[in-house]
């Protein structure tokens, strides 16, 4: 795989129209997320204009209720054929299981993935907010392995949990990472970052990045230089 190939881009923004024009600005990108902001506003549309364009799609969705509607949800977006999805890890078990049987059932080539603490949570918020008495590291490794156990094809998490969760869950577990800031980038909302470099470095799959990327004058350009920085670690 590419180094490009293993950036996907969210379309982030609110209309079809918007991410038309995101998708111009970024021919080379081969890999798009399609989130809720956008999902909400158009639909199906926008997830058969990208495959229509011969893009990967990774529906972000991120489920999260009862097993009967998780289950009836990935029923519902087996349609679409996508290549990821998104649910959380804490819906537990019995919810991820169902999600991941009713899934393959009908779009078997769909990874699920799970998220296993949002890249927007630091340590401070897992503990005194939600009041969750492991420490972060173990807290994601046990969500990781949950989702694992579950049957799940890979997990969500931050680049800085990738090298644990590599060498515990082994090679097979995908780890799709948010949360990654080239040097020159603002961290913005994001509490768990890592560079690019360390990201991959560190044995992650996929990297999510947006803001670095589409909230630059030049998108093509913030794209072209990530790669470059991926590139000289792999030669
Ligand atoms: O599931 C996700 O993609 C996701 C999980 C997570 O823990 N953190 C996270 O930032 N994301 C998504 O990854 C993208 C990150 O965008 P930027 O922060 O602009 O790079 C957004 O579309 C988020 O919705």
């Amino acid at each position: 795989m590419s180094v490009a190939d293993r950036i996907i881009v969210p379309l982030d923004v609110p209309s079809t129209a918007q991410a038309i024009a995101l998708m111009e600005q970024l021919p080379q990108v081969s890999f798009w997320k399609v989130g809720l902001e956008l999902f909400v506003h158009s639909g199906g549309e926008i997830l058969t204009l990208l495959k229509s364009r011969q893009k990967r799609v990774f529906l972000d969705l991120k489920f999260h209720d009862i097993p009967n509607t998780v289950a009836a949800a990935c029923r519902s977006v087996a349609g679409w054929e996508v290549d990821l999805l998104t649910i959380h890890a804490t819906v537990g078990k019995t919810g991820l299981k169902a999600a991941h049987t009713a899934l393959q059932a009908q779009s078997p080539k769909t990874q699920l993935i799970a998220v296993t603490l949002l890249t927007s949570i630091s340590a401070r918020q897992l503990a005194l907010e939600l009041k969750v008495p492991l420490e972060l590291p173990e807290y994601t490794l046990q969500m990781a392995l949950l989702a694992q156990e579950s049957g799940l094809s890979g997990v969500v998490c931050s680049p800085q949990e990738v090298a644990t969760l590599r060498r515990v869950c082994g090679e097979d577990l995908l780890l799709v990472c948010p949360g990654v800031r080239p040097t020159w980038a603002d961290a913005g909302d994001q509490k768990r970052t890592l560079t690019p470099v360390e990201a991959v470095t560190a044995g992650a799959d996929y990297l999510v990045m947006g803001r670095p990327i589409t909230a630059t004058s030049d998108p093509g350009t913030a794209f072209e230089r990530i790669c470059e920085e991926l590139t000289a670690i792999q030669s």
